[in-house]
């Protein structure tokens, strides 16, 4: 199968509160998931397009929960993205807890609550694996969407060379730093600490 297949796709113009996109719907020929991209601006053949491959996490995306940074990130990637009046957004669904579902992981959750466990942990001790999120699906889309190469908005280096593996050009890696609140912080901790995300600015005074 070629990389840029995607098995269906449907697209409407969207008009949001950070101004006009493209929704690209997508069902993917892998995972056989309905992922999305938001699409600003042309970018066919188009170098460093600013890039958020963004994981689904309902509670802090959609619910505004405050103990994991993503409803911040999806904010400041959508806010670059309009600034720059040019970039994709991929949303990917299936991704839930890093891939364990929703379920789990609010089974993790509560472990972090009630034993002290941090993000990896609190995984391991449900007989679970930390990390099965597939890029695969956004590497599709990009490619069906032409880019060239694409200037990621990610901390997870771990991201950024899988999109490689799957023939993304990823012009540059750019850091996508949340504000740090206490209730966020335990979790940042671990991404840095455990899960070698690129996060120096929590040492930074007034972090
Ligand atoms: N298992 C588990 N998943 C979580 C937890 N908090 C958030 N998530 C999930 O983590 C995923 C987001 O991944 P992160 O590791 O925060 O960030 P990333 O996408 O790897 O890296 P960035 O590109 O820098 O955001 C989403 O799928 C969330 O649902 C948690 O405590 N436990």
């Amino acid at each position: 199968m070629s990389d840029d297949a995607l098995d269906e796709a449907a697209e409407a113009e969207l008009a949001t509160r950070w101004g006009p996109f493209r929704l690209v719907a997508f069902r993917d020929p892998v995972d056989h998931q309905e992922h999305l991209a938001l699409v600003r601006g042309p970018v066919r053949d188009h170098d460093e397009v600013p890039v958020r491959v963004h994981s689904e996490c309902v509670t802090g995306d959609v619910f505004g929960a405050l103990r994991c940074e993503c409803g911040d990130q999806l904010a400041a990637a959508v806010e670059t993205i309009a600034a720059a009046d040019r970039g994709v957004l991929v949303y990917l669904r299936g991704h839930e807890g890093r891939g364990i579902g929703l379920l789990d992981k609010v089974r993790s959750l509560t472990l972090q609550d009630t034993e002290g466990l941090d993000t990896v942990d609190s995984a391991t001790a449900l007989g679970l694996p930390v990390d099965v999120r597939d890029y695969g699906p956004a590497a599709r889309v990009l490619l069906h969407l032409g880019v060239r190469s694409v200037r990621l908005l990610s901390n997870n280096p771990d991201k950024a060379r899988v999109l490689e593996a799957h023939g993304v050009k990823v012009a540059v890696r750019e850091p996508l730093h949340a504000p740090v609140r206490p209730e966020n912080l335990p979790y940042l901790v671990a991404k840095r600490d455990r899960l070698g995300h690129d996060l120096p600015h929590l040492d930074a005074p007034g972090a």
